[in-house]
């Protein structure tokens, strides 16, 4: 039986969020667009990464904030199986065929299937039924995320370790649990199991745990992490890994550790290593690099395009969303029947919709710890490093009446760097408890280049933990 060919204006590789986010866009213009998925509509946030995991930690957030606060319930704890019937709502039970209802409203056309690129704008589409070939008249954009890093370390693989998907979608907690990494997913997952009554061990090679984040985070969530009971280990490197009848056992040194599981949180790799990509003179394994408009310079003919994680360019949902959005306007406007809209995109400059400008030094981060951690933009380290000649205004959030509403206890702290030359903030972070929302306005400052002096007449509600804007102009000299 011959190949059956279909030809689409747009093809979108991988319908994570990302990918559904670009595909959306470009279809807005009125080009067909195909959007090819080999596993669940929705991808990794939805079904093992972001949702979950926030589900699972959402019990035993409220119940720390029951605890801190006098005349809430302190006798409460974490029920387990409730907690994990949640989750497993929060996770829409692993069935797609919501987001796919989404798909279908907006008109683009999915493809199931694992799709490889077999030359420039042409692909190949594997499915259950034998293969069929796939055509981009214009543009691909790829968004097919990422996998998580397995170490080399001696016998981990052969050990059946834990990845971030296995933690996520527990059905039966361990007695006993190693974690390796003190990333974002490391401390995430320690917090969660901690509060299902595991009994937790974290292993971390450096000397600080959120190594990205200012060092004031990784010392809170440490010590938070600490009172939970997790052992947090630093400068443990683990050299051997093995798995009998008793569990894991897990060489660190001249010790070893013994555990039910080990979870290996110790970062991801883009997922290019089976798409084809040498077909196009790209390595397989690496991401793909992109410019501001999310194009692949380094292929010939401007038709290639790469979002979200695969891009190596960002590594949440949040900022993946907002380079598929501007990935899929430059598609539609350069390849669409929009005349002013392909000129708009030729002459667009930085913070324009055609470009990812705010990928540069305008990112946000919120780490669902206990404390959370939330920052955006420059640390003082990344804004020495780039040569801005920063101040920083740091400021203990218990001083606030809004932090003595929420607890008597309140402890945290947030840190401004601010550019003395131009008067503006290029970072901030936030650690403690519920200031998670509180981040936006600080993104909404760094993007805008707001000057402190304007800011200072953006006056906080009273008793807000925001109020620290109002103690962060002091501080600076208003
Ligand atoms: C435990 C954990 C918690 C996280 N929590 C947060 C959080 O709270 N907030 C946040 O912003 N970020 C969070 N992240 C990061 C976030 O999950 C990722 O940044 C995001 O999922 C990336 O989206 P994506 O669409 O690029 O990739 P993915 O979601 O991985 O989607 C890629 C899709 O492509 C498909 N695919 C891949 N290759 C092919 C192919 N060849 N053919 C067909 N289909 C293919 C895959 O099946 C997948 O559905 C978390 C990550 C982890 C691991
Ligand atoms: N709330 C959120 O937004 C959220 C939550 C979870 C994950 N994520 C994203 O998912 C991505 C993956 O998270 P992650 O925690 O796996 O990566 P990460 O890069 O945040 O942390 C990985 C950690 O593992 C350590 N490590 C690396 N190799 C090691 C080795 N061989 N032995 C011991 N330690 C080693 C690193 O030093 C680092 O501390 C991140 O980019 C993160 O932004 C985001």
């Amino acid at each position: 039986m011959a190949e059956q060919e279909t030809t689409f204006d747009v093809i979108v590789v991988g319908a994570g969020a990302v990918g559904e986010n670009a595909a959306d866009r470009a279809g807005r213009s009125g080009l067909s667009v195909a959007l090819v998925e080999h596993a669940l509509v929705g991808g990794e946030c939805s079904y093992w990464a972001c949702m979950p995991s926030k589900a699972l930690l959402r019990p035993g957030a409220v119940l720390a904030a029951a605890h801190a606060a006098p005349g809430a319930d302190a006798a409460a704890a974490v029920d387990v199986a409730a907690a994990l019937a949640r989750r497993d709502e929060v996770a829409a039970h692993w069935d797609d065929s919501g987001q796919v209802g989404w798909v279908d409203s907006v008109g683009i056309t999915l493809l199931r299937g694992h799709a490889r690129f077999t030359g420039p704008r042409e692909l190949a589409l594997s499915t259950d039924g034998g293969e069929q070939r796939l055509i981009a008249r214009h543009a691909v954009i790829v968004a097919t995320g990422s996998a998580p890093v397995v170490p080399g370390i001696e016998g981990l693989a052969e050990a059946r370790p834990w990845t971030s998907r296995d933690a996520t979608s527990v059905q039966h907690v361990p007695a006993r649990l190693v974690v390796l990494g003190g990333g974002v997913v490391g401390v995430e997952m320690a917090t969660v199991f901690a509060d299902f009554g595991s009994d937790v061990t974290l292993v971390v090679r450096g000397d600080r745990l959120l190594a990205a984040a200012e060092p004031f985070a990784g010392e809170a969530v440490a010590d938070a992490l600490a009172d939970l009971g997790v052992t947090v280990l630093f400068g443990a490197q683990a050299s051997a890994v093995t798995r009998d009848d008793d569990g894991v056992h897990v060489t660190l040194g001249d010790r070893t550790l013994h555990a039910d599981e080990i979870l290996v949180a110790t970062g991801r790799r883009p997922r290019t290593d089976d798409l084809g990509v040498e077909t196009l003179g790209l390595t397989p394994g690496r991401a793909i690099e992109v410019d501001d408009t999310l194009a692949a310079a380094s292929v010939d003919g401007g038709w290639l395009f790469a979002v979200g994680d695969v891009s190596g360019r960002t590594a949440t949902t949040h900022q993946g969303k907002y380079d598929a959005r501007v990935a899929g306007d430059v598609v539609a406007a350069r390849f669409g029947p929009d005349d002013a809209a392909r000129e708009a995109e030729r002459d667009a400059g930085p913070w324009s919709r055609y470009r990812a400008t705010a990928d540069e030094d305008s990112v946000p981060q919120v780490v669902f710890s206990r404390p959370e951690v939330a920052w955006v933009g420059h640390t003082e380290a990344s804004a020495r490093e780039a040569g801005i000649d920063v101040r920083v205004v740091p400021y203990d959030l218990a001083n606030l009446a809004g932090a003595s509403v929420l607890s008597p206890d309140y402890t945290g702290k947030a840190q401004l760097a601010l550019d003395d030359a131009r008067g503006v903030i290029v970072g901030a972070t936030f650690v403690g408890p519920d200031v998670a929302e509180m981040l936006h306005a600080a993104t909404v400052a760094v993007v805008g280049q707001v000057p402190l002096a304007r800011l200072w007449h953006a006056v906080p509600a009273y008793p807000t933990l925001s109020e620290v804007w109002l103690r962060f102009g002091e501080a600076a000299g208003l």
